[in-house]
């Protein structure tokens, strides 16, 4: 059986640190897996374009934390729609209404978290300059 596809043996639960240690490596899992989607570089660069802007205009720490906070949630949605969009390619790799609706779904979460990520930033950097 190959790793592959995802016929290995689940790890033994751990407790304690170990749990919290296996945890943050199950995660960075996660991490290296979504830097393989162009999406989610992209996110990237535009999280780096938007933190750098505000710290250069001067932007306050509310601010800058804000966006962060923001930055955060647009990345752990794009993680959640790249999981759906895995389940649904192996469940339904034929068309169906309901892959289509599930992956337009997960889309739709990811577009309102950039406009609210490009909103925060815009009027962020509009206060930062008249201000
Ligand atoms: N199995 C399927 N059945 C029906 N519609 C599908 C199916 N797979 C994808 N679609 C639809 O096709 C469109 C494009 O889907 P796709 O998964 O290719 O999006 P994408 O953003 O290009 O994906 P990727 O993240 O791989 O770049 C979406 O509207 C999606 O709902």
């Amino acid at each position: 059986m190959s790793a592959d596809m995802g016929f290995r043996t689940a790890p033994a639960k751990q407790m304690g640190l170990r749990h919290l240690a296996g945890a943050l490596s199950y995660s960075m899992g996660g991490l290296r897996r979504l830097m393989a989607e162009t999406a989610f570089r992209h996110e990237l660069l535009g999280a780096v374009a938007a933190m750098g802007g505000l710290a250069l205009a001067g932007a306050g720490a509310g601010a800058l934390v804000g966006q962060f906070v923001l930055l955060c949630g647009l990345f752990a949605f794009e993680a959640v729609n790249t999981a759906i969009e895995l389940l649904v390619d192996r469940v339904s790799p034929e068309f169906s209404a309901f892959a289509q609706q599930a992956k337009d779904l997960g889309s739709f979460s990811v577009l309102a978290m950039i406009v609210a990520n490009t909103a925060w930033a815009g009027l962020a950097l509009w206060r930062a300059l008249a201000g």
